[in-house]
């Protein structure tokens, strides 16, 4: 099992002084900064975009993991990639209606999207609403065409929404056959609800209330930590 990556949510630190919350959250154990990015079409909240990214480049050395929640995610590739993103997570929904897929054969827009995200520089990740099936996932995942799966356990737009526990389950379908592949969890991730995230196979959290809204952010980290190594020694469950 490889390393836990812990990605907190910025959507939850204050962005009027959002380097200096940054910069405390790397410093207390965050390996990863979690960049949600909201259009109000796609989802119903509106946040930020590629111009926030290039400033907070200008502060920050940390890995800068990208949720696009947008229509049309392609037309944003170019710029969040000279903007400094490291991770683009794009969502299936965005690209092509989940009902005109398949689990067997890869579709052509799909494809192209990841492969612009590679081409501009930056690793590509495909996120998953609730209802969108883990399975419609496989012919990029045995195609190497992902690096990321990003796997939504509340309905994306908000953050401080009730943990999904079903939507783990995909977690736990993708790492069977994929024992490399990051699998990151965002929603309503807590020290708690950490366990059974980590117990289906995944091994990036996305946390914003959770970490961002404690008295003690490293604590919460460290508590997740401990949930994920005492995963580590029980085998996923996938579900029959
Ligand atoms: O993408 C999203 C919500 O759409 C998330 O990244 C949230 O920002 C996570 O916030 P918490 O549920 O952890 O408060
Ligand atoms: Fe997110």
């Amino acid at each position: 099992m490889s390393s836990l990556i812990i990605s907190p949510s910025i959507l939850s630190a204050d962005f009027a002084t959002l380097a200096d919350e940054c910069k405390r959250i790397v410093e207390l154990g965050a390996d990863w900064l979690h960049i949600d990015v909201m259009d109000g079409h796609f989802v119903p909240n509106l946040t930020i975009g590629a111009p926030v990214v290039q400033s907070l480049r200008k502060h920050s050395k940390a890995f800068f993991d990208c949720h696009l929640m947008v229509t049309n995610p392609q037309q944003w590739i170019k710029d969040f990639a000279k903007a400094g993103a490291d991770m683009f997570t794009f969502h299936l929904e965005a690209i092509v209606d989940p009902q005109q897929l398949s689990s067997s054969q890869a579709h052509p827009a799909v494809v192209e999207a990841a492969q612009q995200v590679r081409a501009a520089g930056m690793k590509a990740g495909v996120a998953l609403k609730p209802d969108t099936l883990a399975e419609l996932l496989l012919p990029y995942l045995q195609q190497g065409l992902l690096d990321m799966v990003l796997v939504l356990t509340v309905q994306p737009g908000f953050g401080g929404q009730m943990f999904m526990a079903e939507a783990v389950q995909k977690c736990a379908v993708l790492r069977q056959q994929f024992p490399q592949l990051l699998i990151e969890v965002d929603g309503g991730i807590t020290a708690e609800t950490a366990v059974a995230a980590a117990e289906a196979g995944a091994n990036v959290f996305v946390a914003g209330s959770a970490i961002f809204g404690a008295a003690e952010p490293a604590q919460v980290m460290q508590q997740m930590r401990q949930a994920y190594a005492a995963a580590a020694r029980q085998p996923a469950a996938v579900p029959a």
